[in-house]
């Protein structure tokens, strides 16, 4: 009797007054948006139609009250369906979650998004969707289909698609007849989220695909993206070959949709680059096209840039800065350097090395040569901006590192998840997680928590000083300074 009784499922009071928590959560967000949109006297954006991504409703969406309420929203959501359904179900869906990646690369290739714009509201035959990029309509609406069901794209009737919020994400702006016609001018000039989609779906899922394998076999090569493409460098020296041509174009416009997933101030919410003063030198370390850099320049154009990059990529970053902000090239205000950042950095009097997303794509070892470099060329006033996302922990609880606790914490304080909701917000706080293994996979790299960053400077020659949370992103400004 006793050994039976631990198999009936009696829901404890626990269990449902967790349920009743995340539902009251529910709640209170859902009428915080409507209050919000109401004092508005605005709709919240509708799902069922194509992003208008210059209209006043997305504009609210992105007001910190209804950032915070729909964060909780999204995390109690995931929580209750996660503590409801059958978890056979669950665990089977998060296992052919993969097929969610694939249809999207597939949804993105053939550009169908760019063809639903077209077709407007009432949307398209799938067979007209296919018979522009001759694939199979049957397993297009398979593909189309999946995706509806999980609210990228509409299916308005039997085979019909329309966009819709999501799936219009995607449009890159461009007329189809261009896309079709100029499958390697697919990229440049859009705002690079297509880039950073097709790019994630395309080397991230291929490379994912790997992980266990290289995990089980850490003798053999490095990365699941070395064993994905079958080759024995890494991801960055790949690219350059010439065969990638088109690859490396998506990766440099992927990279500027990074900055497309957090707010456009928040370069300028950090590290205090008006208390620069006029003339100071910023060295963007691997600056990619300079995106960041010349965004800081546009604002203080009283500062020096010193872009650094592989030689290729400079050709683009200045390219790039021609066209965005020729005025600071005529005025001697740029310099492209072609630079390997294992190798001695050549400015010795930086004011500011900027680093913006390259220490997660290295492990810990080559990090320290990354920043020893940087250590041996700086001035004893020269700041390290590091411009990256602080890996939290799924539970709550102080740290246990002798140091970190009495960093300061600035800018924007992060708020704690109500109770019952995990302390990173769970499905709400997914993104560092999904950037850490992508680093891991494609390059060999990692996001780190704050202990991390702190104990790579310290091996480094580096004091991490202060951090800085910026407004509505994961994005952290680390501030370290040399130790002298
Ligand atoms: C993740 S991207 C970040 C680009 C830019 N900082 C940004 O925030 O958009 C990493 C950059 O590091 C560059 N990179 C990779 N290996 C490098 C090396 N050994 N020396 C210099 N740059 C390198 C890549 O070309 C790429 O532009």
């Amino acid at each position: 009797m006793v050994q039976l009784a631990a198999f009936i499922q009696v829901p404890s009071m626990d269990s449902i007054t967790t349920l009743r928590a995340l539902s009251d959560i529910i709640a209170e967000a859902v009428t915080t948006v409507e209050r919000a949109y109401k004092n508005a006297d605005l709709n919240p954006p509708c799902l069922d139609e194509p992003l208008d991504p210059h209209s006043p409703a997305e504009a609210l969406s992105r007001d910190p009250v209804v950032v915070d309420a729909v964060q909780n929203l999204v995390a109690a959501a995931a929580q209750i369906s996660a503590a409801t359904r059958d978890p056979a179900v669950s665990i089977l869906g998060a296992a052919n979650a993969f097929h969610i990646s694939s249809c999207v690369q597939a949804a993105t290739q053939l550009n169908v998004p760019e063809i639903l714009r077209d077709a407007g509201p009432q949307g398209m035959s799938v067979k007209d969707i296919a018979a522009k990029n001759h694939v199979d309509p049957k397993l297009l609406a398979r593909i189309l289909r999946l995706l509806a069901t999980h609210h990228i794209f509409r299916e308005v009737s039997t085979d019909v698609f329309a966009n819709n919020r999501i799936s219009s994400t995607l449009d890159k702006g461009k007329s189809v007849e261009f896309l079709l016609a100029n499958p390697d001018q697919r990229f440049p000039e859009t705002t690079g989220l297509a880039a950073l989609v097709e790019f994630i779906t395309d080397e991230g899922f291929k490379a994912a695909g790997y992980m266990t394998e290289t995990m089980l076999d850490p003798t053999g090569p490095r990365t699941g993206h070395m064993r994905a493409f079958r080759i024995d460098n890494n991801m960055f020296q790949w690219f350059e070959k010439p065969e990638n041509k088109n690859r490396l174009t998506r990766f440099g416009v992927a990279m500027k949709g990074t900055a497309t997933e957090e707010p456009a101030e928040t370069i300028f919410r950090g590290f205090k680059w008006q208390d620069l003063p006029a003339g100071s030198i910023v060295v963007d370390v691997g600056g990619g096209l300079g995106a960041s850099s010349l965004s800081i320049a546009r604002r203080y154009p009283n500062l020096k840039v010193v872009n650094e990059d592989r030689p290729p990529v400079m050709e683009q970053s200045k390219a790039h800065w021609l066209e965005f902000f020729p005025e600071h090239l005529k005025a001697g205000m740029v310099e492209f350097q072609p630079h390997n950042f294992f190798e001695p950095q050549p400015v010795k009097n930086a004011t500011v090395f900027l680093l913006r997303h390259i220490l997660h794509d290295y492990a810990d070892a080559n990090a320290t040569i990354i920043l020893t470099h940087l250590r041996t060329a700086a001035l004893s006033s020269t700041k390290l901006v590091i411009i990256e996302k602080i890996v939290q922990t799924a539970c709550s609880g102080e740290s246990t590192h002798p140091h970190v606790k009495n960093i300061p914490i600035l800018g924007v304080p992060r708020k704690p998840a109500p109770s019952p909701l995990l302390a990173n917000f769970g499905l709400a706080g997914t993104p560092p997680y999904y950037d850490d293994l992508n680093m891991n996979n494609l390059p060999g790299g990692e996001e780190r928590t704050l202990e991390g960053f702190y104990d790579v400077l310290l091996q480094s020659g580096w004091k991490l000083v202060e951090v800085y949370n910026c407004l509505q992103t994961d994005s952290n400004h680390i501030i370290a300074e040399p130790i002298l």
